[in-house]
């Protein structure tokens, strides 16, 4: 990321070269910025709204008033790289037509928008080049997403570099200036600086702008209530940072075994993206998929209406008081609390503000179809506009969707049905435990305890065309078992049974038996769903390793999403699991098996932005296991570690599958070994 330039347009312009985290310094600037052309717009027509003269500069022309090329020489003059359209004098195309002639308002913002455009984009290259910089972000008031602004800005980086830079653009760019402040007023919110017990936390990007918030942006607004601010920054009470084993950038490619999956090149540097599809640009993906999420809610409302989901109660589970299995709010609170249990593991200060907003006391049906509408005219927008709230993947429109619930009033809609679904698993829990433990042969056992990871993941009421299975009682594991296809690219589960048989020779007969030799040290779950996923599939593996002696770590939702466990379920169910599996019981005892948070709210996963008590507790963990479609398919598919990982998961959605070439229900389980560089310890 360093170094790179920062150009603020507000009133003027400051231009910032930054070399590093709290590095930076002011080296030039222009006063011809944002003011001038507010302010000479005013002068020149009267309009009191800077939104007014923005939306007529986009019908304007300004070879009405400005001098081209052309109007110079007729043609360009191409010896010296100059087209017939380009603007050879800004206004001075007034004096050529004659001074007595009207002009169009709209014809003048246009002109001075280029010119004021034009002139910073000119000014960022000529510095960019005098610092040897490459990287060019623009910000502030002045750009607002305007399309012609940051068009006219992207067009003179690359005309003046030659098409050998391209203009960068923030997010919630305007606000840059005031973000700055607030971090100034209280550094805790810095990665760097320690949590401080209550004012400590990241923020997160909440793209269902309230109303209200929509409104108050400038008096203007309410002219255009769609405006240009896209989004708002929720602050989350955890800090989140990254999971220390997740390679964040390398230059190699790592020790991956598995042919034709992770194409990194050996030299191209490599920095992780936790998003595995970027649909951005990729029309009929994109298109795809919003049509695949309008499927998806007009599914959910159906159920709704069949009363196969119940709404009616804004479900919320909270674990059994005493348990200490649980991360504590903060580390620092954890030598004197280490018995209390966090409320709610992540809450975003926003959402609750947003809440009282949109849900008056209106029915959940009314609050459903609610719902949908909000939902389904942000997928609108990004159907127009796919950049609009940044990078488009299939992480960010779930996470999209989980605001637009938590702001119409739904906090967990699938509570009862994973409560269900888990209690029924767990009551067959302990014959599948017994039959595991005839298993004598650790490979074999190994490969079972895969294969039951692979198609425990085919329970996910995230997936349109699973749910529409669920939603009729219609799959077993047996014969979800069934449906999943095997492809030996993508499950080389063999390696893994090979690793963590080779080690140990004892074999297990009933509750009290352990194995011998820990392969890992310990190893951190991050889990996917409720019910028979989590339970039949996850908790046996995870059984079995605290047998090897390893200690283990479950990471689950923070939040709720769709049929996802939270972090308060897993602790509970954990408990209950411990009342009849001595395994489970000793390990609670021990402390070799713990629950955190995660710090996240969707599905799918940014590895690089963790609750730091998850973090905090698994610093020499040799071992990341990764479960679920949106946490090792749409996102950390090409993550690398700098120890063995496991991923597993079905390819339970066509888009995914088809755009990675593999049928869907295709299983994946996906072995690495640690990957370059290694660790320090
Ligand atoms: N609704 C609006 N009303 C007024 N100005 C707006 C509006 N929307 C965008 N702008 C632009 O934003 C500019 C101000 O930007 P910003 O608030 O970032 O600057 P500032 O903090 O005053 O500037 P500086 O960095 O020079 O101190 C205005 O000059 C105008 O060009
Ligand atoms: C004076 C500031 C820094 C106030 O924020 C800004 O308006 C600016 O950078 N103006 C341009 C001044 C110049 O460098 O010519």
């Amino acid at each position: 990321m360093f170094p790179y330039m920062l150009v603020n347009i507000g009133s003027g312009v400051s231009i910032l070269k930054v070399t590093g985290q709290n590095k930076y310094e002011r080296i030039s600037g222009t006063s011809l910025g944002g003011g001038t052309f507010w302010g000479l717009m005013h002068l020149i027509s009267g309009s009191h709204s800077f939104d007014e003269i923005l939306e007529i500069s986009k019908t304007g022309d300004n070879k009405n008033v400005d001098m081209l090329v052309g109007d110079i020489y007729g043609v360009g003059y191409d010896k010296i790289g100059l087209k017939a359209t380009a603007i050879a004098s800004t206004m001075g195309g007034v004096y050529r037509a004659g001074l007595s002639k009207k002009y169009e308002k709209k014809d003048i913002a246009a002109s001075l928008l280029y010119m004021v455009s034009n002139n910073i984009g000119q000014i960022a290259y000529l510095n960019a080049q005098l610092h040897g910089i490459k990287r060019i972000y623009f910000g502030g008031y002045f750009i607002r997403g305007h399309k012609l602004t940051m068009h006219t800005l992207s067009y003179a980086i690359n005309f003046w570099s030659k098409g050998t830079m391209n203009a960068l653009f923030l997010r919630h760019e305007g606000f840059l200036g005031a973000v700055g402040a607030f971090i100034k007023a209280d550094p805790s919110l810095l990665p760097s600086k320690p949590t401080h017990s209550r004012r400590g936390g990241s923020f997160t990007e909440n793209f269902v702008v309230a109303k209200e918030v929509m409104m108050n942006v400038g008096k203007d607004k309410v002219d255009h209530p769609k405006g240009s601010v896209f989004g708002i920054l929720d602050r989350v009470s955890s800090k989140l940072v990254p999971l220390p084993q997740l390679i964040l950038s390398s230059k190699t490619k790592g020790g991956d075994s598995v042919k034709d999956q992770v194409k990194i090149d050996q030299t191209t540097p490599h920095t992780y993206q936790p998003d595995t599809l970027d649909l951005t640009s990729q029309k009929k993906l994109r298109e795809y998929l919003i049509d695949t999420m309008n499927e998806n809610v007009s599914n959910l409302v159906e159920m709704a209406e069949s009363r196969k989901l119940k709404i009616s109660t804004n479900g919320s589970s909270k674990p059994k008081e005493g348990s200490d299995i649980v991360a504590p709010e903060s580390e620092s609170e954890s030598a004197s609390a280490s018995a209390s249990v966090p409320e709610l593991p992540l809450q975003t200060e926003a959402g609750a503000t947003d809440k009282k907003e949109i849900t008056p006391a209106i029915s959940p049906s009314d609050r459903l179809l609610e719902f949908k509408n909000l939902f389904s005219s942000r997928l609108d927008t990004l159907l127009h506009e796919p950049a609009a709230y940044g990078k488009l993947t299939i992480r960010s429109i779930l996470n999209l969707k989980e605001q637009c619930l938590q702001i119409c009033g739904f906090r967990d809609l699938f509570f009862e049905i994973k409560q269900k679904e888990t209690n029924d698993a767990i009551a067959v829990l302990p014959g599948l435990l017994s039959q595991l433990d005839q298993i004598t042969d650790r490979r074999e056992l190994v490969k079972t305890l895969l294969d039951r990871m692979i198609v425990g993941n085919m329970f996910d009421w995230g997936s349109t065309e699973i749910s529409s299975l669920m939603v009729n009682h219609a799959m077993s594991f047996e014969n979800a078992k069934s449906k999943i296809i095997y492809n030996q690219k993508l499950n080389n589960s063999d390696k893994l049974a090979d690793k963590l048989a080779a080690h140990s020779s004892s074999s297990s007969h009933g509750d009290n038996d352990s194995y011998d030799h820990a392969v890992y040290n310990q190893a951190v779950i991050f889990v996917d769903n409720a019910g028979a996923d989590l339970v039949l599939g996850v908790i046996p593996f995870a059984r079995f390793l605290l047998r090897c002696g390893t200690k283990v770590i479950l990471a689950a939702n923070s939040l709720p999403s769709v049929n996802d466990i939270t972090c308060p379920e897993l602790t509970d169910l954990v408990l209950k699991i411990a009342e009849f599996d001595s395994t489970f019981q000793k390990s609670i005892e021990n402390g070799n098996l713990q629950v955190c948070p995660t710090g996240s709210q969707g599905p799918c996963l940014d590895l690089s932005r963790l609750d730091e008590r998850l973090v905090n507790r698994c610093p020499d963990a040799d071992f990341i296991v990764i479960v679920g479609m949106g946490r090792a398919i749409h996102t950390n598919y090409h993550a690398t570690f700098n120890v063995d990982c496991l991923k597993v998961a079905v390819f339970k959605s066509r888009l995914a599958a088809g755009a990675m070439g593999v049928d869907l229900y295709t299983g994946l389980c996906k072995f690495t070994p640690a990957s370059l560089p290694t660790r320090h310890k």
